[in-house]
C-alpha cells in the first residue's frame, strides 16, 4: 500500500530553563518549561533519512538556554516571540515555529519582623515559594479514649536563589560532584506534624491557625537559613515549628532536593554567570528527618509524608 507523509513537526519537548536576573541582592526568577516544535520542509529526512534539512533537537534545546542568556526572560510571550523569529529566519527549510511555555510562578517570602536580627534587610529578596496552594493534610485516630492528630502539607515548593553552598563532604572514587558555595536551594515541602492534644479534657487547638502558623515558620526558617545543607536547613524549620508552636510536639520532613544545574554556555560563546540554569526533575537528592521536642517519644511513621 503507497502511503505518504502527513503532518509533521519536531524539536525539543519541556525544556526546564531558570533565568535568574540579579539586581543587587534582589533576585527575580523566570521559571519556564518551554516546548519547541518546527515544521517544514521534512519529507526527505521521514522518506529517506537524509538529515539535510534538520536542525538538531539538541540544538534547539541549546538555543533555549542560550537565548535565556543573551536576550533574557522578560515574558513568555517575549522569549518565545524571539525563538519562534529565530528558527523560522535562520533556517531556510523550517516554514513554522511553534513554541509552548508553561510558566511557573514564585512570589517571595515575607520573613519575620525580627528577621534583621538574623539576617541583612536586603536578604529577603532571593527566597521564593512557589505560587498555587499546597496541599494541606490530616490524619486523625481515635481509639474511644486518646486522640492522635498528625496533620501537614505536600507540595510547597519553595527555592533560595542564593545563600546555599554544599562542601566538605565525603569523597570516594565516585565522587564527581564539585563543591557549590553559591547554589540554587529549592525544594517540594512535606511535612507531618504531630500535635500533642490527645484527650477530650484538654482544651483543643485552633487547627486553622495552628495549620497557618506552622506553614508561616517553615518558609521564614527557610528563608531565613544561610544554608550548608538541605539537612541544616530541615532541621532549622522543624525547630522553628517545635519552638513556636506549643501544641506542635513532634514534625516529620521529606524534602527533595531539586537539582538545578547551571547550563554551560561556554560552546555559544557566553558567559553563564550564575544566570541560566537547567532544573532537573530527577533523579533527586532526598533528604528526610524527625524533629522532637527534647524528651517526647516519636510516634509519626517514616512513611507519613508520603501521602
Ligand atoms: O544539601 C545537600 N545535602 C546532601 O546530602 C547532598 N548530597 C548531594 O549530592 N548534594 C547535596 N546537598
Amino acid at each position: 500500500m503507497p502511503t505518504i507523509l502527513g503532518q509533521n513537526q519536531y524539536g525539543k519537548a519541556e525544556n526546564r530553563v531558570v533565568r535568574i536576573t540579579r539586581d543587587g541582592d534582589t533576585h527575580h526568577i523566570k521559571d519556564l518549561n518551554v516546548s519547541v516544535a518546527l515544521s517544514g520542509d521534512m519529507d526527505d529526512v521521514h522518506y529517506s533519512g537524509s538529515n539535510a534539512n534538520v536542525l538538531p533537537t539538541d540544538t534547539t534545546k541549546n538555543t533555549v538556554f542560550a537565548f535565556a542568556k543573551e536576550h533574557g526572560i522578560e515574558s513568555a510571550e517575549q522569549f518565545g516571540i524571539h525563538l519562534a523569529r529565530h528558527f523560522v529566519t535562520s533556517q531556510e527549510p523550517i516554514k513554522v515555529a511553534r513554541i509552548r511555555i508553561q510558566e511557573y510562578s514564585w512570589e517571595r517570602i515575607a520573613t519575620s519582623d525580627n528577621s534583621s536580627r538574623f539576617i541583612g534587610s536586603d536578604e529577603v529578596n532571593h527566597s521564593f515559594a512557589r505560587k498555587g496552594q499546597e496541599l494541606r493534610t490530616t490524619q486523625i485516630t481515635y481509639d474511644g479514649e486518646k486522640w492522635e492528630i498528625i496533620s501537614g502539607l505536600k507540595d510547597l515548593t519553595v527555592m533560595n536563589s542564593t545563600n546555599s553552598e554544599f562542601w566538605g563532604y565525603v569523597k570516594d572514587r565516585y565522587t564527581t560532584l564539585k563543591e557549590a558555595y553559591d547554589r540554587i536551594l529549592c525544594t517540594d515541602v512535606a511535612a507531618a506534624w504531630r500535635y500533642n492534644w490527645t484527650s477530650d479534657d484538654d482544651r483543643m487547638p485552633n487547627w486553622e491557625k495552628s495549620y497557618e502558623q506552622a506553614k508561616k515558620h517553615i518558609l521564614q526558617a527557610f528563608a531565613e537559613t544561610y544554608s550548608l545543607s538541605l539537612q541544616q536547613t530541615l532541621y532549622q524549620m522543624g525547630s522553628r515549628v517545635i519552638n513556636s508552636r506549643s501544641e506542635i510536639d513532634e514534625i516529620r520532613f521529606s524534602l527533595p532536593n531539586n537539582h538545578h544545574f547551571l547550563v554551560d554556555l561556554e560552546p555559544f560563546g557566553l558567559k553563564n554567570d550564575n544566570e541560566v540554569y537547567f532544573a532537573a526533575d530527577r533523579p533527586y537528592g532526598l533528604i528526610e528527618a524527625t524533629v522532637l521536642r527534647d524528651g517526647v517519644e516519636p510516634q509519626i511513621p517514616v512513611d507519613m509524608t508520603n501521602l
